[in-house]
């Protein structure tokens, strides 16, 4: 099934993107330089909506921003520095992490979407870390208990609520046709 651009898309698209670097600057900084921030439950949500394709593109539109400078990330901030940076690493991750919320999203069997949506939660933890680990000098373990561990649980939370969350506005979105419709599965050979 061919997929057109339309303009209701692209405009969706770019109103998740803004709605990211909204939720970015809900944020309260950290001795270690990773703050706790609404990031992941943006991106997560932002998948749940617009499915895989829209949301790592509405994810990428947003790390583009702030890769060009806009503050879009968190507590006003942009920049290639920052990608470059002690967070950077959770910012590429974020792709990860639209990627599988958005196939999640997709699936009928709803435990298994958010088992996705996990998996992505898990990429984006883990390239956080290693940047982290890599530009501090201090070893992976010790930075996954400084930047990643503590910072689990409300992740795995804010995911499951934007997961649930993210269904009802994609069933209204899809319902008044401002989401392309989904393409039927292909039935096996
Ligand atoms: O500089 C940025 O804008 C990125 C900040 C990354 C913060 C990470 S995202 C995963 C983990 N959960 C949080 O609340 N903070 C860190």
């Amino acid at each position: 099934m061919e997929r057109k651009l339309t303009t209701k898309t692209i405009v969706i698209t770019g109103m998740f993107a803004a709605v990211i670097a909204v939720l970015a600057q809900i944020a309260i900084p950290m001795p270690s330089g990773v703050p706790i921030t609404l990031q992941t439950f943006a991106i997560a949500l932002t998948g749940a909506v617009l499915g895989a394709r829209l949301g790592t593109a509405a994810t990428g539109i947003y790390i583009l921003l702030g890769a060009v400078g806009v503050p879009v990330f968190s507590n006003f901030t942009g920049g290639l520095a920052i990608i470059a940076g002690k967070t950077g690493g959770f910012i590429w991750g974020f792709l990860f992490l639209a990627l599988l919320c958005g196939a999640g999203a997709t699936l009928k069997n709803k435990p298994l979407g958010v088992a996705a949506g996990l998996i992505g939660l898990i990429a984006c933890h883990l390239l956080g870390t290693l940047q982290f680990s890599f530009l501090t000098g201090m070893n992976f373990p010790e930075s996954a208990l400084l930047v990643s561990v503590p910072y689990l649980p409300k992740d795995i939370l804010s995911l499951i609520l934007a997961y649930a969350l993210g269904l009802q506005i994609r069933k209204q979105l899809l319902r008044a046709a401002i989401l392309p419709p989904q393409a039927p599965k292909k039935a096996p050979l």
